[in-house]
């Protein structure tokens, strides 16, 4: 399992002519970052996702509402701008009693709130200064006044850092949108030479596999005028407050750092690790948000979490094949009314084991898992009846539910009903998996003695070499494998705990008919 840490890892950037002119005062261990944005109560953009980010990144977060909005992951749906007054009330408690490290600028709505901002950023001057021009929010509803366009370009120069995306950049020189990253770049000069601030021009809106983002100023700040950091694009819908989330974060590094090329190289690949862990957020069905502390989660490898559960297993499997049942079953001695029995119990566990795949299907997360689960109860039917047309037909036994068969499907619907899926998939598993281990030995034993047709349990044996079982297992190891890596290490805690518990039931079932029989 790999190590977490508090903070996303910073790399150790040569420090540029920047460092060496950073502002006095303004390097902290833990900066005092003040968010004035606007509210997203759906938590993926906006201040919400403002003092995720600053927290991701060390900082202490504090928040003035310019706006409320009325959104979700889909859309806006009605914004409300409360009086200016009121903004320029909470901007100054805060600046009376707290040294602010950095602010970031998030929407300002309208024009008197610009006013607002704009008069108290006179007033006091804060060390780090990000602008984040939010016009529009990532399902294109405006969240700034068409009127307020002209405003938000002279609040410009009051900024240390402005991060643009393509359409902001356009419109804030008033020229058309570039497409081009090139054009973007000579944009990016352009608003720099025009307001004296460093532009981080972002790539974000491309079209194409790549995804670059670049700081640009013209004053000398920089090791270079244009300093490009190139990235891959993350193939996700989840890019709410990705723009939000970088311009906190870059304010908060910037206030440790004192250096904006060291910032961005410590704030771009967390950005992407957020986009690529979105997904474990399932947060909305529409663009949804990044996951700011993705990089607190300790990540699991592909496969690693099922190799844990194979090695849990490990002393069930030897313990099932020492057992007399096994033994004489492989050597055609087993006595009938053991194997009668141990039919009659499979075809009882395997109705209640249907009802809880079923229950599986209900509870995934995914179509394709629902399709999975809900396929494999309905085998299990089908083999129950199977059972009974072709095996228990012939055979006199007692249709009693067994002690072991009562306590493993007692357990399993323990699992269902415990709210996890992942708990639920890791105690289905083991009547797959050490089924098939079973099957594959026995009827590989049965092979090598050259398949003799004489031996008493030749045609149960031959069923077990199932190839569509062996696909199903594999893809219930799959399952539980991607639930364990998507889990909480809690989760996964439960979710061995279910697992073994299941394995040490499917060694007493195997046993029980000497018992019980
Ligand atoms: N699919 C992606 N893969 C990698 N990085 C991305 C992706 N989408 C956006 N980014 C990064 O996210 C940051 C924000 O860029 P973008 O151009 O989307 O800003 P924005 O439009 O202001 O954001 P928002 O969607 O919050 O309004 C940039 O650093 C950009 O490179
Ligand atoms: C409140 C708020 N600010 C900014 C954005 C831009 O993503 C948004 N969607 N909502």
């Amino acid at each position: 399992m790999s190590s977490t840490s508090v903070l996303p890892p910073e790399t150790e950037a040569a420090p540029s002519r920047a460092a060496a002119s950073a502002k006095a005062g303004t390097r902290r261990d833990v900066p005092r970052v003040l968010s004035i944005a606007g509210s997203d109560p759906s938590g993926g953009a906006g201040i919400q996702a403002d003092l995720k980010s600053i927290a991701a990144h060390g900082g202490y977060g504090m928040a003035a509402i310019t706006a409320l909005t009325v959104q979700n992951t889909q859309g806006v749906r009605a914004v409300h701008v409360p009086p200016a007054t009121f903004l320029a009330q909470q901007l100054d408690a805060i600046s009376d009693d707290i040294t602010i490290d950095a602010v970031k600028i998030g929407m300002l709505g309208d024009a008197e709130v610009i006013a607002a901002v704009r008069s108290w950023l006179e007033k006091v001057r804060p060390g780090v200064v990000v602008l984040d021009p939010v016009m529009a929010a990532t399902s294109g509803d405006r969240l700034l006044k068409e009127s307020a366009e002209a405003a938000l370009r002279g609040l410009l120069p009051l900024a240390d850092l402005i991060t643009p995306n393509l359409a902001e950049l356009a419109m804030l020189l008033d020229e058309p949108q570039a497409h081009a990253w090139p054009d973007a770049l000579e944009q990016g000069r352009r608003l720099a030479a025009a307001t004296g601030a460093t532009v981080l021009v972002k790539g974000g809106h491309l079209d194409g596999g790549a995804c670059p983002d670049a700081l640009v100023n013209t004053a000398g700040v920089l090791s270079q005028e244009v300093v490009v950091l190139p990235g891959d694009r993350i193939p996700t819908r989840n890019s709410h407050g990705t723009g939000c989330s970088l311009s906190s974060a870059m304010a908060t590094v910037q206030a440790r750092l004192g250096d904006w090329e060291a910032s961005l190289r410590t704030v771009k690949p967390w950005l992407a690790g957020a986009l690529q862990a979105s997904d474990q957020l399932e947060v909305g069905a529409g663009n949804g948000p990044i996951h700011h502390f993705h990089h607190l989660q300790p990540s699991l490898p592909a496969g690693k979490f099922a190799e844990i559960l194979r090695a849990e297993a490990g002393p069930d499997l030897a313990a099932i094949f020492g057992l007399d049942f096994i033994r004489s079953l492989a050597a055609g001695s087993l006595d009938e009314k053991q194997f009668a029995y141990y039919l009659a119990q499979d075809a009882i566990y395997l109705n209640g084991y249907s009802r809880v795949l079923a229950r599986a299907s209900a509870m995934a997360p995914t179509e394709t898992e629902q399709l999975f689960w809900a396929r494999s109860a309905q085998q299990c039917l089908e083999v129950e009846s199977e059972l009974h047309r072709s095996w228990l037909s012939t055979r006199t036994v007692e249709p009693c539910l067994g002690p072991v068969t009562k306590s493993y499907v007692d357990h399993l619907l323990a699992a269902s009903a415990s709210g996890s899926y992942a708990v639920l998939v890791a105690a289905v598993l083991p009547c797959f998996w050490l089924y098939a281990e079973v099957g594959s030995t026995l009827h590989g034993e049965f092979l090598t003695a050259g398949a003799p047709a004489d031996h008493p349990y030749a045609a149960w044996l031959r069923t077990y070499a199932d190839e569509d079982f062996a696909a199903a297992t594999r893809r219930a190891m799959a399952t539980a494998d991607e639930a364990g890596r998507r889990g909480s290490e809690n989760e996964r805690a439960a979710m061995v705990l279910a697992f073994r518990q299941s394995c040490r039931f499917e060694v007493d079932f195997f046993d029980a008919p000497r018992l019980h029989a």
